[in-house]
């Protein structure tokens, strides 16, 4: 292994892990600290980090960090959320700082910039398409608000030293510019450095110039340009992975009740038989899981959805009544638990819709590590793991995908 990447949450692993397997990396995905395997030059630890307080964060990612450095890794990548998501008390400059602190090292890129996804940092504030940050809906986010774009200003409030910044110019004056903007920064005693991306070529340069960090932080973005360093010095080289045909029933699982999830459910439904999950009744325990299973079963050869996807005043009802944390507990609960059922009856194409949703089911189906595959839609790539045999999964992002992702995965995932 020669990258080793901390992700902090589950379909965030699976973004980045597909931008280095499209680097040409061997890249594997792991469910937490896993058991090595062999053929891997990109290892990437999934963890469930992004909404715990920052001392459990802390413990685990450098618990991680350490188990990818046993493994042979030369750098390190700390992931995040393209969006920064995080609080004022958040944990990503805490994670970050245990990191440099662990790696003997003085200075880390912090760079969320994913362009593809439209996500872009200028001048140290984050944009999310035409607009700021604050000015989406990650304003409203239930665990991490995201109020001010500014992520010099947000990550100021989660660490102890002064943050640096580096603006767009420096990183199109170059490669070597840039190293000297890095110099100058560590010299004035900024150990993280915001620095602006707009472009995928920013992102390259960002990537050769950060060549000998032992620590990079920020989102898949960010990893675009590190294959190439160790391709340069001629390190890559591990054969491409038969990677099994994955065949047999699917099932599509979203948890997640994003305006682009609700939309891909929406259109996955208007052609595939759909099963709305009652929240109410599964929180007064009246749901079985095998009348669920039952119904799957019931539509034969066609592959259907299960949602609970829903929109803001329906999900607020029911935090209301039940307790927020109650309910996202009992229905990635439900998830998991269906998930479980279904590929240990037959099921082997498992499309999830959400990160949180993906957790759980991934640790239900005690997947330790999985294969990365070709990428569907930007930032989600097929996965395949062993529970009965080969089991392709998609693990999507609330926000990512076209609105015919479910459609196009299950067939991507079913071509591994
Ligand atoms: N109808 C609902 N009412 C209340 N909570 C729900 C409902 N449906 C899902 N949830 C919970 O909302 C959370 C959705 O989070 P998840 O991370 O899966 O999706 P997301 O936030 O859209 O995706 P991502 O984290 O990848 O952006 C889960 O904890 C899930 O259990
Ligand atoms: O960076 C992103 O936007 C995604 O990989 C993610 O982490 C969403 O949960």
């Amino acid at each position: 292994m020669l990258l080793g990447v901390i992700a902090d949450d589950f379909t965030g692993a699976s973004d980045i892990a597909n931008t280095l397997a499209k680097g040409g990396m061997s890249t594997v995905q792991f469910s937490g600290i896993g058991q090595a395997v062999p053929n891997c030059e990109a290892g990437v630890v999934a963890l469930k980090t992004r909404s715990i307080a920052a001392c459990d964060a802390v413990s685990q990612s450098v618990a991680a960090a350490r188990w990818l450095l046993n493994q042979g890794c030369e750098q390190i990548v700390f992931k995040y959320c393209s969006t920064f998501d995080s609080t004022p008390q958040g944990n990503i400059g805490p994670v970050a700082e245990a990191l440099l602190d662990l790696l003997g090292t003085e200075l880390a890129i912090v760079c969320p910039a994913f362009p593809g996804a439209g996500r872009r940092i200028f001048m140290g504030h984050l944009f999310v398409g035409d607009q700021l940050l604050s000015e989406t809906g990650m304003r409203y986010h239930p665990l991490t608000p995201m109020t001010d774009p500014d992520i010099r200003r947000w990550l100021a409030h989660q660490t102890s030293g002064e943050v640096g910044a580096i603006a767009l110019d420096t990183v199109r004056a170059g490669t070597d510019a840039l190293r000297g903007a890095f110099r100058a920064a560590r010299d004035a005693g900024r150990r993280l450095i915001v620095t602006d991306a707009i472009a995928d070529e920013d992102l390259l340069t960002i990537g050769a110039a950060a060549a000998d960090h032992k620590l990079i932080t920020g989102g898949s973005g960010i990893a675009q340009g590190l294959p190439q360093n160790f391709r340069a010095k001629g390190r890559l080289g591990a054969r491409p992975e038969i990677v099994p045909t994955v065949e047999g029933p699917g099932i599509v699982l979203c948890g997640s009740c994003s305006a682009t999830s609700q939309q891909q459910v929406a259109t996955f439904a208007a052609s595939h038989p759909s099963y709305a999950v009652d929240t109410n009744a599964l929180m007064r325990g009246d749901l079985p899981l095998h009348d669920v299973a039952a119904w799957i079963s019931d539509q034969g050869r066609q592959t259907p959805i299960v949602y609970s996807t829903a929109a803001p005043d329906t999900i607020a009802d029911t935090q209301t009544r039940f307790g927020r944390d109650a309910v996202a507990e009992r229905i990635e609960r439900f998830f998991a638990d269906l998930a479980r059922h279904l590929a240990d009856t037959g099921t082997r194409r498992i499309v999830v819709g959400g990160g949180e949703t993906s957790g759980a089911v991934v640790e239900a189906l005690e997947l330790s590590s999985m294969r990365v595959g070709r990428e569907i839609d930007p930032g989600v790539p097929v996965l395949i793991g062993d529970r009965n045999g080969p089991l392709g999964l998609a693990l999507k992002s609330g926000n990512f995908g076209a609105p015919d992702f479910f459609e196009k995965a299950l067939h991507e995932v079913g071509q591994a």
